[in-house]
């Protein structure tokens, strides 16, 4: 999948609420009432993070947890960060 252009993620960061553009990245922190629910969280990136071949990296601090979406295969965003981060925003 391709790269998008810096404009092309400018339009599409818009579409989200809770994330950021840093980096080559889209990043999201969430916060929860404790790390039981911190981890429930994580437990339900799981399904949509395996239905789109597409993982996360995740930093969990106590009852944080920080979402970082790159595409590796491409170097940069994709339309797939986009999508899971929709995803994702949907279960958070
Ligand atoms: C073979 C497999 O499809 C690839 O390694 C997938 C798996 N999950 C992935 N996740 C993320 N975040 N970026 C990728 O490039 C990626 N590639």
């Amino acid at each position: 999948m391709d790269k998008l252009t810096q404009s092309e993620i400018i339009e599409k960061a818009k579409t989200l609420t809770g994330w950021e553009v840093w980096e080559d990245t889209l990043r999201s922190e969430r916060k929860f009432k404790d790390f039981v629910e911190a981890i429930a969280f994580v437990n339900r990136l799981v399904e949509p993070a395996e239905a789109a071949d597409h993982h996360p990296d995740l930093a969990i601090s106590y009852n944080r947890v920080t979402i970082s979406l790159t595409t590796h295969d491409a170097g940069g965003l994709t339309e797939k960060d986009f999508a899971l981060a929709q995803a994702i925003s949907q279960i958070a």
